[in-house]
């Protein structure tokens, strides 16, 4: 068994325990839900105000130039590009996971004519799976969206398949695909591989170029912690540049666009996925917090991640043998992403109980409480702190109370 004594060693010798004090986070607040908005980075706000006060206020149109605004995507992007191993060409920072998805996915179609079957995970982020069906829906019916079970991928490959478009970590379970394994299988077949990483960039080192990765997207707000819809990424290995159209042909995506030409001629590489004009405010705050991770070994973020969730799992077992919560996240460190979830009939209750004694977790339908652990602002003890507060939110009963079962808007 670990002790609180165990845990302070571990604390102590921290490699990443410096990095806690460049967030601000509220006192005494334990916080697990790092994987759906990530914490405050404290340099942002300062550097939002001069961005406001100086670039906006004081030099006004004139910063697109003086002040680079006009290559925040790209600049961002390059930042992201080191999270996931890629090329600094590869990535730009821009738009909503959404639609960089409907963006690549369109290409990656286009890039197979002949070819009419997108295959994905049936449990996969809903968004994802809308985004299939709408592209579906404009391309026709005579594309078919095959969707199954994480076990039955392989298996749904085929020589009819153009894509193959999967997000790294389950969103529910936290369990983890064999990127690399899956990609190549994917290409034996002759199908293209999307990857949201929403779940992955910034929680652990990602491999784009290892994996032979076609395409690629992801969250700015989670780990990365760029702020309340903070712009997403967007990946176009540098083999498919010259050919990947975005298809959502904008004048920011355009070769010049203040040539102001009538006719639409796409930008070189991946420039060519960038559509209107960028969202600078919130471009600047995500560039800001990515300076987080300038000084950090990626690799030190998983053995911190593993070590925290290790602990997390340890820590509950006796409250499942009690409580009857059921772990979903695979034991398998190579299964796992950087959040631990528990199915229990009475999640929901249990999640608001939890919050409000200071945990901050969250809870996805049907059963599902999630923690998400973030190596950068959490300290080994307060894994230990927040199993306590879980334990006493059970022993207590105190999720029974009437107030804990009122669905809110946002889950
Ligand atoms: C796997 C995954 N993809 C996409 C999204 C969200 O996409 P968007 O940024 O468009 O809201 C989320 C969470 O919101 C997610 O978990
Ligand atoms: N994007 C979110 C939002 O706008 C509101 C509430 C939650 C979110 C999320 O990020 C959900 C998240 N993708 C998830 O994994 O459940």
């Amino acid at each position: 068994m670990t002790t609180r004594a165990d845990l302070a060693a571990l604390d102590q010798s921290d490699p990443l325990a410096r990095k806690r004090e460049e967030f601000a986070l509220p006192e005494g607040l334990i916080y697990l839900d790092g994987n759906s908005l990530g914490a405050l980075p404290r340099a942002v706000a300062g550097h939002l105000e001069r961005v406001v006060r100086e670039q906006w206020g004081q030099d006004l149109i004139t910063s697109w130039n003086k002040h680079g605004w006009i290559d925040l995507a790209s600049r961002v992007g390059a930042k992201i590009a080191r999270l996931v191993g890629a090329e600094p060409d590869e990535v730009i920072a821009a738009d909503s996971t959404s639609i960089n998805l409907f963006k690549v996915l369109l290409a990656a179609l286009k890039l197979r004519p002949e070819r009419r079957v997108i295959v994905s995970d049936v449990d996969n982020f809903p968004t994802d799976l809308y985004i299939a069906q709408g592209v579906r829906q404009l391309l026709g019916e005579r594309y078919e969206l095959r969707l199954v079970k994480k076990d039955e991928v392989e298996a749904a490959l085929d020589d009819q398949t153009a894509v193959l478009m999967l997000t790294e970590v389950d969103y529910r379970s936290g369990w983890r695909y064999d990127m690399a394994a899956v990609t190549r299988r994917a290409q034996q077949k002759g199908a293209l591989v999307i990857w949201d990483l929403a779940h992955s960039a910034g929680a652990f080192p990602v491999r784009l170029d290892a994996c032979n990765a076609d395409f690629a997207v992801g969250c700015g707000y989670k780990y990365l912690n760029g702020g309340p819809g903070a712009p997403a990424f967007l990946y176009v290995a540098r083999r498919h540049q010259g050919a990947a159209l975005p298809f959502l042909t904008g004048w920011m995506g355009h070769r010049s666009p203040f040539d102001f030409d009538p006719f639409y001629d796409p930008a070189e590489g991946v420039h060519r996925m960038k559509v209107g004009t960028p969202p600078v405010l919130s471009l600047s705050a995500l560039d800001k917090a990515l300076d987080v991770f300038a000084d950090v070994d990626m690799e030190e973020v998983r053995r911190k991640s593993l070590r925290l969730t290790d602990l997390f799992i340890e820590g509950m077992e006796p409250l499942c043998a009690e409580y009857g919560f059921k772990l979903v996240t695979p034991r398998e460190h190579e299964r796992r992403g950087s959040q631990v979830a528990y199915a229990h009939p009475e999640g929901y209750a249990i999640v608001q109980a939890l919050i409000a004694s200071g945990v901050v977790g969250d809870f996805r339908a049907p059963d599902i409480l999630r923690f998400g652990f973030t190596p950068l602002y959490l300290r080994y003890q307060d894994v230990a702190e927040a199993v306590e507060r879980l334990e006493r939110v059970m022993r207590q009963g105190l999720w029974k109370a009437e107030r804990f079962r009122e669905r809110a808007k946002v889950t």
